[in-house]
């Protein structure tokens, strides 16, 4: 999977625009990705597992395909695929832990992800920045889905926001081991129990750095919610429904164009 990543990478511009993403294949590579309405210094190619993937579209719903490179790297359909299947059996691996340290049935959330998650993974090349104190390789964020698992490379870059004092912190490379983010989504399950933690990336000026993440999300009708049983008289909901689909489409939007408005967060949500 690393391989095909840097191969996919080392392409000429030309054979990365050919899979290039517009409006209408939102779907593939692109290198104008912009957090909180500012450009991230990095190019990326976005697959999803379920295909089509399904999210709402000015009141219809718009269908996603993949585009794949037809033939270098050689195999990266394939390789892609199959990391894609070992993700989500980790992803609903994980997801069955956490149901079980909530005091919930091991397979609550498998539910909301059946019929067309729309899940997807990004492959990340951040290259190197002349001026990296001016550039950052993704603006803080906090990711919107229910999990994030990602590999990262041996360079670093990936930095955390300590919450009692609000300082970066690096999260140091460590071989063969994946990183576990836990999105919006659980924290709104959870009712707050868990919570999403904001991140960003930092740019190098001599290294390019590489980074898988595999964003795991329900299905685009999914309503999120904080889940009954977590709830009790001295624990009231903290957050009102929304539709999954519906902010995950405002939210890709934003990625295209710089918007006059601010981002949705969940916090719009909070009652
Ligand atoms: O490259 C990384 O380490 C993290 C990227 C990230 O946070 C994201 O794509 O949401
Ligand atoms: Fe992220």
């Amino acid at each position: 999977m690393e391989l095909v990543s840097k191969q996919f990478f080392a392409m000429h511009k030309e054979g990365k625009k050919k899979v290039a993403r517009d409006e209408v294949k939102p779907l593939g590579y692109y290198d104008t990705e912009h957090t909180k309405k500012v450009r991230d210094w990095k190019e990326v190619f976005d697959f999803t597992l379920q295909e089509p993937m399904i999210i709402p579209h000015d009141h219809e719903h718009r269908e996603m395909w993949n585009q794949w490179p037809p033939h270098n790297p050689p195999q990266m359909k394939e390789v892609c695929q199959q990391y894609g299947a070992e993700m989500e059996k980790l992803g609903h691996k994980l997801l069955e832990l956490i149901a079980l340290s909530l005091g919930l049935e091991r397979d609550r959330f498998r539910g909301f992800f059946e019929g067309g998650a729309t899940s997807f993974i990004r492959l990340n090349h951040y290259p190197p920045c002349p001026v990296p104190d001016l550039a950052l390789g993704v603006g803080r964020h906090k990711d919107a889905g229910a999990l994030t698992v990602l590999a990262q490379d041996e360079v670093g870059g990936l930095q955390v926001k300590r919450k009692s004092d609000g300082e970066w912190i690096l999260v140091h490379p460590t071989p063969n081991a994946y990183i576990v983010n836990v999105g919006d989504i659980i924290q709104v399950w959870s009712n707050d129990k868990y919570e999403s933690v904001e991140h960003r990336v930092k740019v190098n000026a001599e290294r390019e750095r590489f980074s898988i993440p595999y964003f795991m999300n329900p299905t685009h009708d999914t309503k999120v919610e904080p889940l009954d049983e977590l709830l009790s008289l001295r624990n009231a909901a903290k957050y009102r429904a929304y539709r999954w689909g519906e902010f995950f489409a405002t939210r890709r939007l934003s990625n295209f164009k710089k918007l006059e408005v601010e981002n949705v967060q969940i916090y719009h949500f909070k009652n």
